[in-house]
C-alpha cells in the first residue's frame, strides 16, 4: 500500500548492490553532498539558519536533491538532508549551529546531574517531535519520482553521547571519556536510551519513504578496541538487529543498513559479525584489505578515498580511483563508491565530477 505512493525506481543500483547483487558499475553517492561546496546551498539556503532548513520539508527536500540535478549520471542515492543532532534536540537538549565553528550545545551534561536525570525521565516521542524529517523524507521521494533512491539516517549511540556531554565538537573528549570511564552505569543508561530513540526514528524514516539507512558512528576512533566493545558496538548491533523487527510490526518491508564506524580500523571485523548490510569504510583502509575481509563475512563495503584526494589534481585522483576499483574487486559487486568521509566546504565542485567520472570509467572498463 505505501510503495505505490511513489513512482517506480528507474535507478536501484545502491539498493541492488547494499543487498550484495551483481551490477554493472558501482553505485556512487558522497557523504554530505548536499553542502557548503555547492554554489546552489548557500543560496536555497539564504540566510536562514542551518536547524530551520532542515525543518522546513521544501527547503530541505530541495537542499537533498541539489547534488542530484549538480552532477547528472553520477550520483545514485540521495540522503536526506538533516543532521545527526536533532536526536538529542528532540531528547530535550538545545543544540544551535554557529557559522564557521559547526554544532554547540548551550548546556551539556557534564556530569549525571539534574540534567541527566530529566533527559532519562523524559518520555520522547519520536514520531511527533521528528514529524517534520518524515515530512522531508516524503516530499523528497515525491519530487525524485524514482530517480535515485533515498537514504534515511541517524547517529550512532556512542557520537550522540560524545555530542551531548561535550556540548560540540572535541579535540580531547575530556568529557565524554569522564562518562564512560567515570560513570559507565549511567553512560550505558545513556547510550540505551538513545540507541531506542534511533531505531524508531529510523523506523519511522522508513515508513515515510527512506529507501535504506545509514548509522553514522562519527567518533568511533575516539575509542580504544576494548571501550568499542563496550560503549559502542552493542548498541550498533542492537539497532541493525532491532530494527527489521520494528519494520515487520509496523507492516513494513526491511531495508538494507549501512554502519560507518570513523576512525576505527579494528571495527572492520566487528561489524562483519552483525546484522549490518553494508559496512562503511573511511581512507585508513587498504581496498584490497577491506574488501577481502568484508567478502568472507558476505558483507559489502563502502568508502573510501580521502576527501582530500579533491585538493590534489587529476594525476593523483586518478591513482586513488585505480587502486580502490582494483581493491574493491572491480566495482561489479559488493563496493558502493563513496569518500571516506562527508566531502568539505573546500572541495570544488569540479573536482568531485571528476572523481565520479573516473570511477565510473574505471569500473565500467574493468
Ligand atoms: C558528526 C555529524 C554531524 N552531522 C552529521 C554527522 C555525521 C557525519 C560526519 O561524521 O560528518 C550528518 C549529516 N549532516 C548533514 C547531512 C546531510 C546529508 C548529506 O550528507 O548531504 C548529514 C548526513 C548536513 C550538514 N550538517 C552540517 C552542515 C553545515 C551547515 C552549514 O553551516 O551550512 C551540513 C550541510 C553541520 C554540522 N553537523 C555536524 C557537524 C560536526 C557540523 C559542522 C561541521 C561542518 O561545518 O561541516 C554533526
Amino acid at each position: 500500500m505505501m510503495a505505490s505512493r511513489f513512482e517506480p525506481m528507474q535507478n536501484d543500483l545502491l539498493l541492488r548492490t547494499a543487498k550484495g547483487e551483481q551490477v554493472k558499475r558501482p553505485p556512487m553517492w558522497v557523504m554530505r553532498q548536499a553542502g557548503r561546496y555547492l554554489p546552489e546551498y548557500h543560496k536555497e539556503k539564504g540566510s536562514k539558519d542551518f536547524f530551520e532548513c532542515c525543518r522546513n520539508p521544501e527547503v530541505a527536500s530541495n537542499l537533498t536533491i541539489q547534488p542530484i540535478d549538480h552532477f547528472p549520471g553520477l550520483i545514485d542515492a540521495a540522503i536526506i538532508f538533516s543532521d545527526i543532532l536533532v536526536i538529542p534536540q528532540a531528547m530535550g537538549m538545545e543544540v544551535v549551529m554557529e557559522e564557521g565553528k559547526g554544532p554547540v550545545f548551550p548546556h551539556p551534561m557534564r556530569t549525571p546531574d539534574e540534567q541527566y536525570k530529566k533527559i532519562m525521565a523524559n518520555e520522547v516521542d519520536v514520531k511527533e517531535s521528528l514529524d517534520y524529517v518524515y515530512q522531508a523524507i516524503t516530499l523528497t521521494r515525491q519530487k525524485l519520482k524514482g530517480r535515485v533512491p533515498l537514504i534515511g539516517f541517524c547517529g550512532a549511540p556512542w557520537t550522540l553521547l560524545s555530542y551531548m556531554v561535550e556540548g560540540g565538537g572535541s579535540k580531547m573528549f575530556f568529557n565524554a571519556k569522564t562518562w564512560i570511564y567515570k560513570y559507565p552505569q549511567e553512560s550505558k543508561n545513556l547510550l540505551q536510551k538513545t540507541t531506542e530513540i534511533c531505531i524508531e526514528y529510523l523506523a519511522q524514516q522508513v515508513v515515510a519513504g527512506a529507501q535504506i539507512v545509514q548509522i553514522f558512528d562519527s567518533w568511533a576512533g575516539e575509542l580504544s578496541a576494548q571501550s568499542f566493545d563496550t560503549f559502542s558496538l552493542p548498541y550498533l548491533k542492537q539497532i541493525a538487529t532491532e530494527l527489521p523487527k520494528r519494520l515487520a510490526s509496523l507492516g513494513q518491508a526491511t531495508v538494507p543498513m549501512i554502519v560507518f564506524a570513523k576512525g576505527a580500523p579494528f571495527a572492520l571485523e566487528r561489524l562483519c559479525d552483525s546484522n549490518y548490510n553494508v559496512i562503511g569504510l573511511d581512507w585508513l583502509h587498504e581496498p584490497a584489505e577491506a574488501y577481502r575481509i568484508a567478502q568472507k563475512a558476505g558483507k559489502v563495503v563502502q568508502g573510501n578515498a580521502d576527501p582530500g584526494i579533491l585538493y590534489g589534481n587529476a594525476a593523483s585522483t586518478t591513482a586513488v580511483v585505480e587502486n580502490m576499483v582494483r581493491g574493491f574487486g572491480g566495482g561489479k559487486q559488493g563496493w558502493i563508491a563513496n569518500l571516506g568521509h562527508g566531502i568539505t566546504p573546500y572541495a570544488k565542485p569540479e573536482a568531485l565530477e571528476f572523481y565520479l567520472q573516473e570511477i565510473k570509467r574505471v569500473a565500467t572498463a574493468s
